[in-house]
């Protein structure tokens, strides 16, 4: 179908008859094959095929077969047509709202036909995938309707030329819109083989029809996966691993053609003269550093940067892209212009810089980016990218981008399925192979935070399986990515590359919003909207420009890394109430009959006050402030990790009552809680000697740090496994204890009784004072001090551990390797009243 069909079909929808079948309609057999051929023919191809069919039906059947057959085509026929007709009829209204730009007064205030078209793409994607929540088939309705659309959509490209010497079709469409058009259907492929699957699905009917503090946190009704007790059969495992793996093929190509388009469009002029004129105050101090210590790498530099957030990650991309630019500003006009560089504006706030050093500064911003970006490999647009799309004028690129984000997306959001799969798997079969698939943090009741950190850890699982990456990287990649950063932690983030509206946003202060407890309770001028945003097929523009309906929107920003819910902010508290009221449980039109659930947001103040029951859970041990206590991370590689993992597990295990052991140098005997002296099993095996050469490490944080080690207890943790209070006794092991945390992670906390000296601060409730700490894989913990003899150590039986408001699934198990020195004689440490060897000397002494 061409607009010239489309044209004539909006000025008589009954002439439909006489069109014929556009150049794609041969791929259609018959009648029945709606589905596929269904986008050639909002109108004419089905007469046609009437016409034939009815034909062949002369030659071989009798009278009264005939009238049989006759009179069942023409009711199949008429509903058809009627079905048809009322496409044409809805593709009329998105077509006239595709020329208006979307102001339906016919005003000066609508968008180019560019951005009308990328917006139409994405809210058809919306609407027809939006609702992924299961692997399954979609329904042909929802098939047939994405691809007729999607014909329409894309027809202009038809129609665009290259008037270089002869007239040709454009070379970026020519190139992409082939492979496009297959990753769709490839997409769709797969899912239609998600029948009789060994997985089902169940609706969560907790979250409706309850009080509202009980839906409070649910998952709003969402479906939840369900496998058979024991597990997926192997088979099944196979198969689903196979097509995620082709899904994930998918993903990268349609992101891969998405970021090559993005390059190619330029930035528009207005936002480029808005963008600070020097590289350096895009920076920042920090990062324009990091660049110019020449000596690191980009790896090193990646690093330095420490990145523990995807908000970071994205705003240290902001950061880049625009130093960049400005950068590559000032070489064009110092090459093209005869004044002086010093009087442009690009070079007055850069007024030393040579060229030379500005392009080295390029090269290695643009390597830094890469790093960052292969890290996350799905991050959201950033800003350079979000204004490309939305002044951009070029229709091809528009086409071309929308049509790729959109897929890169479903593809995603199927990725996001087969990961629920393989963690409801690997939750009621820890030794399902899925494990080493397994998304933790995904999918907890209630809190879906992670959702977009887990993505992650299932990329580079996969990434790991083809051995493009590391499995350091991997590791790195998402273990960082299950933490919020610092900075960030305490609340839900506001990511301003992801904000719409107001180039105000750019490089400032991000808000922070708190969801309101109470639903309707307090007005603000800011909503919390669920089942709402990127990863659900919406740019932040269209959810803007949607809610600009009932006011001025100030700004939309993600309101946590799921993708699917953002922050509305208008104005004014009249907006955002009249907005609440219209489109809270209800479908909203411009964001393709989405529904949407809304509640008011708060700008959080700087300090809440916390529940007296959890615990903050800190990331690095001064935040404890427990003297003595030492945390690094990433103590071993990746590679050491794996190799001490199939070590031990190379080795006998001793099985406690929830636990497995091993010890090696000395015996612990958990009876009288000592080890025995006189037996000796051996020197500390050969595979932790690159544990024990980099224990030295630890001098340089603690001087006084007992670096000879001779006993090794190596504990393995399932799931849900903790360790109960207790302090190393002290007549057993000198001053220094260090815990190695291998394979999975878990949060350590530490007690000390109120009445104690040995408390710094008022962290308390009962009548301990309280500290967390969380330990991820391959951190190593010192114990010394204060922190080793006066307070007790456990291990939460949780099997998800909340840290900094991100919820952290325990990994399917958690390996320790705990090094300590045998103790010869007697304790003699300051603190005698935790002290086994003072204590008996004091009763010996009483007798
Ligand atoms: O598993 C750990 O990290 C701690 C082990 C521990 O505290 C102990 O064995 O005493
Ligand atoms: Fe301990």
């Amino acid at each position: 179908m061409t607009y010239n069909g489309l044209e004539s079909c909006i000025l008589s929808a009954n002439t439909y008859e006489d069109e014929s079948v556009t150049s794609r309609g041969d791929e259609c057999q018959t009648d029945e094959d709606d589905s596929s051929c269904s986008s050639n023919n909002v109108s004419g191809s089905l007469s046609s095929h009437s016409n034939s069919t009815m034909m062949k039906m002369d030659e071989h059947q009798s009278d009264d077969q005939w009238e049989h057959l006759e009179t069942t085509k023409q009711s199949i026929s008429k509903e058809k047509l009627s079905s048809q007709i009322s496409h044409v009829e809805m593709m009329k209204e998105k077509f006239a709202k595709l020329l208006l730009g979307e102001d339906t007064t016919g005003g000066s205030k609508g968008h180019s036909s560019a951005l009308s078209l990328s917006n139409s793409i994405t809210k058809l994607a919306a609407s027809v995938f939006g609702e992924l929540w299961k692997l399954e088939p979609l329904p042909d309705e929802k098939k047939s309707r994405w691809r007729r659309e999607m014909e329409w959509l894309l027809s202009p490209t038809n129609y665009m030329v290259e008037l270089i010497m002869r007239p040709k079709a454009r070379v970026d469409v020519h190139m992409n819109l082939p492979a496009l058009l297959k990753l769709d259907s490839m997409l769709l492929e797969t899912l239609d083989t998600m029948t009789n699957t060994g997985f089902w699905y169940e609706e969560d009917n907790q979250a409706e029809g309850k009080s509202k503090s009980v839906k409070e946190g649910k998952r709003w009704g969402l479906p939840i996966p369900h496998v058979p007790i024991g597990g997926l059969s192997g088979e099944e495992r196979k198969k689903l691993l196979y097509q995620a793996k082709i899904v994930h093929q998918i993903f990268k190509a349609a992101k891969s053609i998405n970021e090559h388009i993005l390059l190619e469009m330029p930035l528009p002029k207005i936002i480029g003269e808005a963008l600070p004129k020097s590289g350096k105050a895009s920076l920042g101090d920090d990062l324009y550093r990091i660049l110019n210590t020449t000596s690191s790498s980009s790896t090193g530099m990646l690093n330095i940067l420490n990145l523990k957030s995807e908000h970071t990650a994205l705003d240290t991309i902001n950061r880049l892209e625009a130093a960049v630019y400005a950068w590559k500003e000032r070489i064009v006009i110092q090459k093209t212009t005869t004044k002086s560089p010093a009087r442009t504006p690009w070079s007055l706030k850069d007024p030393s810089m040579e060229l030379d050093k500005i392009e080295l500064l390029i090269v290695r911003a643009e390597l830094l980016l890469q790093q960052i970006r292969n890290r996350y490999p799905n991050l959201p647009q950033t800003f350079l990218d979000v204004m490309k799309i939305q002044y951009g004028k070029d229709i091809a690129y528009a086409i071309l981008e929308a049509y790729s984000r959109v897929l890169g997306n479903l593809a995603f959001n199927i990725l996001t399925r087969f990961g629920d799969i393989c963690q409801e798997d690997v939750s009621v079969d820890p030794n399902s192979p899925m494990a080493m698939y397994s998304l933790p943090g995904v999918k907890i009741t209630g809190i879906c935070i992670s959702s977009v950190s887990s993505r992650h850890i299932l990329f580079d699982k996969m990434n790991n399986i083809e051995g493009k990456l590391s499995l350091l990287k991997a590791e790195k990649a998402s273990y960082t990515a299950c933490l919020s950063d610092d900075t960030n932690a305490d609340s839900v983030t506001a990511t301003p590359s992801r904000c719409c509206i107001g180039k105000e946003n750019f490089h400032m202060g991000m808000p922070k919003f708190a969801r309101l407890k109470g639903v309707h309770e307090e007005l603000s001028c800011n909503l919390y909207v669920a089942n709402c945003g990127p990863a659900v097929g919406l740019t932040l523009d269209c959810i803007a420009s949607a809610f600009s309906a009932y006011g001025t929107v100030k700004g939309v920003y993600p309101a946590d890394e799921s993708g699917c819910r953002v922050i509305v902010s208008y104005y004014d508290e009249s907006s955002a109430q009249s907005a609440l009221k219209a489109l809270d449980k209800n479908p909203c039109h411009d964001l393709g009959g989405r529904f949407l659930h809304i509640r008011y947001s708060v700008e959080r103040p700087p300090c809440q006050v916390r529940d007296p029951d959890t615990v903050q859970v800190s990331l690095k041990a001064s935040e404890m402030n427990i003297p003595g206590i030492y945390l690094i991370h990433d103590f071993v590689s990746a590679q050491e990790e794996e190799q001490l993992l199939a070590a031990v597990d190379a080795r006998p295990w001793h099985n406690l009552a929830k636990r497995r052991v091993q010890h090696y140098g000395y015996e612990f005997c958990y009876d009288i809680r000592n080890v025995n002296t006189q037996q000796k099993l051996g020197d500390l095996p050969s595979f932790v000697e690159c544990i024990i050469e980099k224990i030295p490490l630890f001098r340089k944080l603690h001087e006084a740090a007992d670096i000879s080690l001779d006993q090794l207890t190596v504990n393995e943790y399932p799931a849900g496994v903790g360790l109960s209070p207790h302090i190393d006794t002290h007549s057993a092991f000198e001053g220094s204890i260090y815990s190695l945390s291998l394979s999975g992670s878990c949060i350590m906390e530490f007690r000390a009784s109120v009445g104690d000296r040995y408390m710094n601060n008022s962290d308390y409730s009962s009548n301990y004072a309280r500290k967390a700490i969380y330990l991820p894989p391959r951190s190593m913990l010192l114990l010394s001090g204060e922190g080793r003899y006066a307070w007790q150590h456990y291990i939460p039986h949780h099997k998800v551990d909340m840290v900094k408001d991100t919820v952290i699934r325990r990994g399917s198990r958690r390996v320790s390797f705990t090094f300590r020195k045998v103790r010869k004689g007697p304790c003699k440490c300051d603190y005698p009243q935790f002290c086994d060897s003072q204590q008996v000397k004091q009763e010996i002494g009483s007798y």
